[in-house]
């Protein structure tokens, strides 16, 4: 019997006979959709060109951002991203930022439909953002890949100009950076009143940094540059170094050095991948270690957590180069905690004291805050009141002492002195 009268045979069979037409529909059909799939296979092969943009990728942000502004705006499925923003007066503003959710949008581009489509895997973690893994997949007519060049190159310039004329500051996440918070309106150099000729030796220091990369790399001196700056709190450290960043048109990487889940090779790892164009930032460099005068309560209290070591800080320190100049900024109150290793030249080339307010930023201060005829005037009265007082005051006690007397007549500014040590 051949296998044509086996099959006629089979469709004689009453009992096969019923089933065979089923049998052949569902043949015919599932033939029809395994052709159709080839088809659209073949199609999106040859007449779609598809882009993936993995979560890891630099671009996804901007893309996502670009997204919403220029194409899928009008998409009723939106997720949002809540952020902080701290101003330097302390003042807290939340903003909210609409980017497509997961799912898929559609949108026109270049005279081109093109399907957006967001998705979020549950089960997979970015280890090195600790987020679900996400993926933005475009994909849209034609074999012309150049739509996607110009379109992640408008999605970059579009993420430069959102932060033109800011500074971006970057906090440790894990084994990586992350920008915090959005871009800070730079704050200008001459806001922060350092006294005389400090301010303009460090930003001239770095300047000429900047400019001197072939004298580096001609000596084969690795190209970086490490500052110090000490002195008591809320004399205007911090403020300096974000006031250079935007200045030198830099980023910042900022680490507080007093955080105990930092350990060596964490340490280590996160300096050699700091962005380019950054300022590295590390605050309370003294706290770093185990201190000489931690009470045998708090060392109880850090046991078990990491700790950065004097060495592993030297070694990361040294460690640190890139093409483009690495610039290390370190603060301490206590610069007598510091090890001699830590402030040898090539580790930290450049020291300056940023102490307690002299006569000079006293009445900087002053004339930077106050307007009127008689200024030069009430400024050097002023100056003199404050240091008949004998006592020390910080930039940030002054500040804080003429925001509270904004409105006030300035008689007013010279006679109430002794408010300032209240509190
Ligand atoms: N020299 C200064 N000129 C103008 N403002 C200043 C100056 N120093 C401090 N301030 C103001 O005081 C506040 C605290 O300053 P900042 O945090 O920079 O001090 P710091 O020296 O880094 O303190 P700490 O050692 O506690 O980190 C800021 O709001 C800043 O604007």
């Amino acid at each position: 019997m051949t296998i044509s009268d086996y099959i006629s045979s089979l469709a004689d069979n009453p009992y096969f006979g019923a089933g065979s037409g089923i049998f052949a529909l569902g043949l015919g059909a599932a033939m029809l959709r395994r052709g159709s799939q080839g088809a659209l296979i073949l199609f999106r092969r040859h007449f779609m060109i598809t882009l993936e943009v993995p979560c890891r990728d630099k671009s996804y942000q901007w893309l996502l951002q670009w997204i919403t502004q220029k194409g899928a705006r009008k998409t009723q499925h939106l997720s949002v991203e809540t952020s902080f923003h701290q101003k330097d007066s302390g003042h807290v503003q939340t903003k909210y930022d609409f980017i497509p959710s997961t799912g898929t949008h559609i949108m026109f581009y270049g005279g081109n439909w093109i399907k957006v489509e967001r998705t979020r895997e549950s089960h997979t973690l970015d280890l090195h953002m600790g987020v679900p893994w996400e993926t933005v997949t475009l994909t849209a007519f034609g074999r012309d890949k150049n739509i996607y060049f110009r379109m992640l190159e408008e999605a970059r310039q579009l993420a430069l100009k959102s932060t033109e004329g800011k500074t971006i500051m970057y906090t440790a996440d894990t084994n990586d950076w992350k920008p915090f918070g959005h871009p800070r309106q730079r704050r200008p150099l001459s806001s922060v009143v350092l006294d005389e000729g400090i301010s303009e030796r460090i930003s001239n220091d770095c300047k000429e940094f900047i400019q001197n990369q072939k004298w580096y790399s001609e000596r084969g001196i690795p190209y970086r540059r490490g500052y110090l700056l000490h002195g008591p709190p809320g004399c205007g450290k911090s403020s300096y170094v974000t006031a250079l960043a935007g200045e030198l048109e830099y980023g910042i990487c900022l680490l507080n050095m007093s955080n105990r889940s930092m350990d060596d090779s964490r340490l280590n790892g996160l300096l050699n991948i700091a962005p380019q164009q950054t300022i590295i930032l590390l605050e309370d460099i003294d706290a770093a270690f185990v201190s000489r005068e931690e009470t045998d309560e708090q060392k109880l209290q850090y046991r078990g957590l990491n700790r950065v070591t004097l060495s592993g800080l030297l070694n990361a320190l040294d460690g640190v180069a890139s093409s483009e100049g690495r610039i290390v900024f370190m603060t301490t109150n206590y610069l007598d905690r510091l090890d001699p290793a830590l402030i040898r030249p090539g580790r930290v080339d450049l020291k300056e004291f940023i102490g307690h307010c002299t006569r000079y930023q006293l009445e900087q201060m002053y004339r930077r805050f106050y307007d009127g005829p008689d200024l030069l005037d009430f400024a050097s009265r002023f100056a003199d009141n404050v240091l008949k007082q004998n006592r020390p005051v910080s930039p940030a006690q002054i500040q804080g002492y003429f925001m509270i007397h904004k409105l006030s007549d300035q008689q007013k500014v010279l006679d109430n002195i002794a408010d300032l040590w209240k509190n």
